[in-house]
């Protein structure tokens, strides 16, 4: 990939950021990246780099506890007094493991009330509080067994509840789902014919053997009867014989139109289970498989934790709730979205609160918020009506994470506000505020529902090259894309990705995680899912795809200009099929770390890969 200056993106890393903001000018933060980034081609300067003051004394709030800002160059942790994007999702989900331990806690004893302190042992913690002492993970520990015992041994583990089968869609099981019966609990015809005893010709009975009957007689040697899909099967039975594979002559004798294997086209009882075989182990989502499974099973009710519960607090005086912008005022876009992204992660969103830049109608609605979570979006910055910080000191709440290095999003934060009770800052940028969600509200949440975590974060190669941050990670909307030859998934990344911009994000299916300095073409890098994407590779593993390129997630992926969508032609990158080709639209292009406003301009690089120059869309990389 080439920079603007013809030196290829390896050489120069950096040398997209000064096109990077669109024709408005440099706000003071691309001033700020193009300033690191002009000491990193002179090398690095430990301790300067134009960093920002020291932010002002804000709630309560400590050293980070050993966080150290890896994979970042070692300028980053001078530069960025935030918390780094692993760590911040480490430290995200232990909240919501304390929070579901406290909430486990005043289910059984409303009275201990109390949170023990924030662990330190949390690589990148802020509290002080916290600092030496383990106090709380003893408590996890404990809920964790509860979920992990035996099948069969456990109780209810605290906090958890029996719903009805018909309430438990999108809850978490809180206990192993094992077999109450055998499946299919009876020897059962897996197709309509005939049953028969020993070898044929066989004389057909008079009863017919229909399903949801009680045992029939059993069969003689030389004896038939025709039997429905799930009926029983009688004692001494041979084989099923299908309806299309038997005929009967005019003395009512059936003869086989093949050859008949003993005990085939039978069901056997526990074929797919025994009695307390462990079908799901705890912590997995309820989806409307698992219902299924379950009634199968036998069950009425299924023991699940609550839904997290979440209250979105909006601010900002600019925001419109209808009709088109005007006088500077702009369309709302998080309160249409975040409620709804809340309830696709599981969480029962409890009122949704338009609070303006009205300071102390802020300070009421967090004090009196009931909800697990309380999500605010913007004001996270130090501007006139940026009430976040001073809400948080006024009820001397804990600061968690008070920025992260990540880009969009930086100025998002978490904070204790009392025991059990947590608040999540968003920037009000939207695509700032969708990093701020993924980044703390997800782990949080993900915590706090009893889900288990991901084994393995998912990971693709990029399909192009995406221009890093120097010291902090992007997250880089991205369309998952199937490459015809190999199988393999390649994350696409979209333009429009800009920290203002929700255009990349409607159309991907998640979001690269890039770390700092950036990512080559070919480099396999995190993929953060988003809740309604299909999960990269589930059609490919399953091998369902007949498709020489097949979408794996959002197909409207094109519409965001991926850079298979702009290769229009026979230019395409050779290991994407035919029909990458044909589905490009003409303008748009690959993320690029110098793209700016205007018209695409393709160019490509030696290794064939379409990159646009002056694409529209990627304002803003580095604010
Ligand atoms: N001096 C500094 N200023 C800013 C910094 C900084 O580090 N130092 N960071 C910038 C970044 S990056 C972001 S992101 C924003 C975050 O600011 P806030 O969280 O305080 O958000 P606001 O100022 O309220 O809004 C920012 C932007 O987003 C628009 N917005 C807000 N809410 C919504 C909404 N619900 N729907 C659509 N758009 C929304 C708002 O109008 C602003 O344009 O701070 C920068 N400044
Ligand atoms: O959140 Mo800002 O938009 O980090 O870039």
């Amino acid at each position: 990939m080439n920079g603007p200056d013809g030196r290829s993106a390896q050489a120069a890393p950096l040398n997209g950021l000064g096109g990077s903001n669109g024709p408005n000018g440099l706000d003071g933060d691309v001033d700020e990246a193009l300033a690191l980034a002009n000491d990193n081609r002179r090398g690095p300067r430990p301790g300067s780099g134009g960093a920002p003051a020291a932010p002002a004394p804000g709630p309560r709030q400590t050293q980070e506890a050993g966080a150290p800002q890896a994979p970042a160059p070692a300028p980053a942790a001078e530069h960025h007094r935030a918390t780094s994007w692993p760590a911040a999702r480490r430290l995200a989900r232990e909240a919501g493991r304390r929070a579901a331990e406290h909430r486990a806690r005043i289910a059984v004893d409303p009275d201990r009330d109390t949170d023990p302190p924030f662990p330190a042992n949390i690589e990148g913690t802020m509290g002080t509080k916290g600092i030496g002492a383990v106090a709380g993970a003893e408590g996890i520990e404990g809920f964790r067994s509860l979920l992990e015992g035996p099948a069969g041994t456990r109780a209810l583990p605290r906090g958890a509840v029996r719903v009805p089968l018909d309430q438990a869609l999108g809850l978490v099981l809180a206990t192993p789902l094992t077999a109450l019966t055998d499946l299919p609990s009876f020897d059962t015809s897996a197709m309509d014919g005939w049953v028969v005893a020993g070898p044929g010709p066989w004389v057909v009975r008079d009863e017919k053997i229909l399903a949801g009957h009680a045992s029939p007689a059993s069969l003689a040697d030389g004896e038939a009867a025709t039997i429905a899909t799930g009926a029983r099967i009688p004692a001494d039975t041979t084989a099923v014989i299908r309806s299309e594979h038997g005929h009967t002559d005019d003395k009512g004798q059936l003869h086989p139109l093949r050859r008949v294997a003993h005990g085939q086209d039978i069901r056997p009882r526990g074929q797919e289970c025994r009695s307390g075989d462990l079908l799901l182990p705890a912590g997995g989502l309820v989806t409307p498989a698992v219902l299924g499974l379950a009634a199968a099973a036998g069950y009425d009710e299924l023991a699940v934790f609550p839904r997290p519960r979440a209250e979105v607090l909006v601010l900002g005086d600019e925001l419109l709730t209808s009709g088109l912008p005007r006088d500077g005022l702009i369309r709302d876009a998080l309160g249409p979205m975040l409620p709804h992204w809340l309830r696709a992660l599981g969480v029962e969103v409890t009122a949704v609160r338009r609070i303006g830049d009205d300071a102390k109608a802020l300070l009421k609605a967090v004090r009196g918020a009931k909800a697990d979570l309380v999500v605010t979006t913007g004001g996270t910055a130090s501007g006139p009506v940026d009430h976040v910080h001073p809400t948080l000191r006024a009820l001397d709440a804990e600061l968690l994470v008070d920025g992260v290095a990540v880009r969009p999003g930086h100025p998002m934060l978490l904070a204790r506000i009392k025991d059990g009770k947590y608040l999540v800052g968003l920037p009000g940028n939207p695509l700032a505020a969708v990093s701020g969600l993924l980044t703390l509200a997800e782990p949080l949440l993900r915590a706090l529902s009893g889900r288990a975590e991901d084994e393995a974060p998912y990971g693709a190669p990029l399909h192009s090259s995406v221009q890093g941050h120097p010291y902090d990670t992007r997250l880089v909307p991205v369309v998952m894309r199937q490459d015809s030859d190999s199988g393999h998934d390649w994350a696409v990344p979209l333009h429009y990705n800009g920290p203002a911009m929700l255009r990349g994000i409607a159309a991907s299916d998640g979001l690269a995680v890039v770390p700092p300095g950036g990512a080559q073409e070919g480099q396999e890098v995190e993929i953060l899912d988003l809740p309604w994407s299909w999960g990269p590779a589930t059609g490919g593993s399953l091998g369902v795809s007949t498709s020489p390129f097949k979408t794996t997630g959002n197909a409207a992926g094109n519409a965001a200009g991926h850079t298979t969508g702009h290769t229009a032609g026979n230019a395409a990158p050779s290991h994407l099929g035919d029909e990458t080709r044909q589905a490009a639209p003409p303008n748009v292009g690959a993320e690029s770390p110098h793209d700016t406003m205007g018209s695409a301009t393709l160019t490509t690089t030696q290794s064939g890969t379409q990159t646009a120059d002056n694409s529209p869309g990627d304002e803003g990389c580095f604010t």
